[in-house]
């Protein structure tokens, strides 16, 4: 599976046509979502390849990322004269980037794809690594594959139409790979000022933050190791992002990350020794910006449950990635269920609720 080339774009237009001038396929399609057509479509329509492309726009929100809008992305492609020598360009945030990977992964058992990501969230995390897929049976990505894109093209312009939230949701990846990776990385991350939003900054912060995944990626492609570090936060997250959805209040996935880094930073404390001071510095970073997610113990056994169906575990045995220190990851890390209570229990008196 080739690794993906990652631009951060100085003049977006320019790059993207030029890209697709030294491309050979016969038909270009433009994914978008409801808001991304309106709000991102514009800003590129006017590259001259991509007059002639066919527009296929979904439903907007993870809601959407599901069988139903997939298969709508098919039948445009089946029914539009796309080829296995056509091209699909994913202009959205990770919704789009990760189910436009997927249509592109398995139409005609594979057409290439290209993703220009919208949101921070697919800046820095969803549109790099080639985790493609969808929502299924309650469940985060439960159907997908691994399919990088020919090449992603990242704009930060996109970002300022992008709503605080999401802007949010974004940065909680950020911290998770500033918490991974090192001092260097954590340190400007934990002093950026999220209302100030410096974007010429943040610029530089969104290339640091994408350089730790694409490392980690090019290690190990296909997450049978390493890779799991890059779901630090996700075996809990994952689950109350999942709740959020069943009780008709979703969850941004990066304030349920956010959520779930609080309680796995617990018990990379409890168990891995991960330092009490950087656990307060997080989670008082974290109180700052992120709205707390309401549940109760009365939860923990559906939480629990979701958890088990987590794609790092084996067997029955719950696999977690923790930390005993910034940059220092243990994946595969078995934790007991009543210590996973006790870190649900943590982040909920942390966040008094
Ligand atoms: N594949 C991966 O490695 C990976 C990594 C992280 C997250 N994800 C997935 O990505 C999804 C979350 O991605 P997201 O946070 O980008 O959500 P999203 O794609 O749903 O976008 C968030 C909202 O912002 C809107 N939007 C997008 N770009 C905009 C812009 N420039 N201006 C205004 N509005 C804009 C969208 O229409 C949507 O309403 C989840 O499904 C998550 O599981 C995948
Ligand atoms: O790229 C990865 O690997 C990640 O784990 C990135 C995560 O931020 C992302 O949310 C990913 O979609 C989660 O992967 P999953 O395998 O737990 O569905
Ligand atoms: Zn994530």
């Amino acid at each position: 599976m080739s690794e993906q080339k990652v631009v951060i774009c100085q003049d977006l237009k320019a790059e993207l046509q030029a890209f697709l001038a030294d491309l050979d396929y016969d038909k270009l399609f433009v994914l978008t979502d409801t808001h991304t057509v309106e709000q991102c479509y514009p800003l590129v329509k006017d590259i001259p390849l991509l007059q002639e492309a066919p527009v296929i726009t979904v439903e907007a929100g993870d809601t959407h990322k599901n069988l139903e809008s997939l298969s709508s992305i098919w039948m445009r492609l089946s029914n539009e004269g796309a080829t296995r020598h056509s091209v699909l360009l994913n202009l959205g945030g990770g919704m789009v980037t990760d189910m436009g990977g997927f249509a592109g992964a398995t139409f005609k058992r594979g057409i290439r794809t290209i993703n220009v990501p919208t949101t921070l969230m697919a800046s820095v995390d969803a549109a790099v690594g080639g985790k493609t897929g969808i929502n299924f049976n309650g469940l985060k990505n439960e159907i997908g594959s691994f399919y990088p894109p020919l090449c992603v093209f990242i704009d930060c312009e996109f970002l300022r139409t992008l709503d605080r939230a999401n802007i949010l949701s974004g940065y909680a990846e950020m911290i998770k790979h500033a918490l991974i990776s090192s001092m260097d990385v954590y340190l400007p991350v934990m002093l950026y000022d999220i209302d100030t939003m410096n974007y010429s900054y943040l610029n530089q912060l969104v290339a640091q933050s994408v350089a730790v995944k694409e490392d980690i990626v090019a290690q190990d492609p296909k997450e049978k190791g390493i890779r799991k570090a890059l779901n630090f936060g996700h075996t809990i997250g994952h689950a109350y992002e999942s709740l959020s959805f069943q009780q008709n209040k979703p969850l941004l996935h990066g304030h349920a990350v956010a959520a779930g880094l609080v309680s796995e930073l617990y018990l990379s404390h409890k168990l891995c020794g991960f330092p009490k001071e950087k656990l307060s510095q997080v989670i008082y970073y974290l109180k700052t910006y992120y709205p707390a997610f309401f549940f109760t113990c009365k939860d923990y056994d559906q939480l629990y449950e979701l958890m088990r169906h987590d794609k790092k575990n084996e067997g029955d045995v719950i696999n977690f990635t923790l930390l005993g220190q910034v940059g220092d990851v243990h994946i595969n890390q078995h934790v007991e269920k009543e210590q996973i209570l006790e870190a649900m229990d943590f982040y909920r008196e942390s966040f008094g609720i």
